[in-house]
């Protein structure tokens, strides 16, 4: 199972990372999240560097502008829609990117419903846990909600998944939802404190779910 990890803030982090082959590595570009991305990183260094891993954006209620200018300061190689974007919005940056839209799930939510005019309109989907902000709210939601689903697009699941996470994660990708999961995508439970991954807890984790 492919990983993304979310909210580097530091190189170092970035480069470990690329090297335990994770493949998909998330910038947070949402200027209110604990874990904005700031000027902590510098964009040309990071637009330079040699990794294998996918640079993600992470963006709540961009403008066109705000994203293309993140895609060529840092490289991007795709765009992660965290917020009410609209499917029309969504097209536009996907004729330029591969996007994700993410869709914050509440219990009793009609995903199938939620996700309809957006089939056409970006490459991934992305499930997180609705909670009082747009995402890192450390929690999971009822995966079994995708279980009746018909995707019409791959998907990623996200929302609190943990170290202690990988026989949940194995069992749910073994179920019916299963073939359409592209990867999972972490964030808030491994970090030391937010933007600052425990290296010790992903380590063992990427490896673990690198073999389901
Ligand atoms: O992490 C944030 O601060 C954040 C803010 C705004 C939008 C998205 C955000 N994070 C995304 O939330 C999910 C799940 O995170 P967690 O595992 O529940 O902490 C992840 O996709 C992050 O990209």
């Amino acid at each position: 199972m492919r990983i993304k990890v979310c909210s580097l803030t530091q190189m170092d982090q970035l480069q470990a990372l690329d090297e335990a082959g994770v493949e998909f590595v998330g910038l947070m570009l949402y200027p209110k999240s604990p874990r904005f991305l700031g000027n902590l990183l510098s964009p040309d260094e990071v637009r330079r560097a040699r990794w294998r891993t996918n640079k993600v954006g992470v963006f709540v209620n961009p403008t066109y502008e705000e994203v293309m200018r993140s895609v060529d300061a840092y490289g991007l190689h795709m765009v992660q829609l965290h917020g009410d974007e609209t499917p029309k919005f969504c097209e536009r940056i996907s004729e330029q990117l591969e996007t994700i839209k993410a869709f914050r799930v509440a219990p009793d939510d009609n995903v199938e419903y939620r996700v309809r005019n957006y089939s056409g309109a970006c490459d991934l989907f992305l499930f997180d846990t609705a909670g009082q902000n747009y995402g890192g709210t450390g929690r999971k939601f009822d995966w079994d909600v995708l279980s009746k689903v018909q995707f019409s697009k791959p998907f990623i699941l996200s929302g609190g998944i943990g170290p202690e996470d990988v026989e949940n994660v194995r069992k749910f990708a073994q179920g019916p939802a299963g073939e359409n999961m592209f990867a999972i995508d972490v964030n808030s439970k491994f970090e030391v404190r937010p933007g600052l991954k425990d290296l010790d807890l992903l380590k063992p984790f990427i490896e673990a779910v690198h073999t389901i």
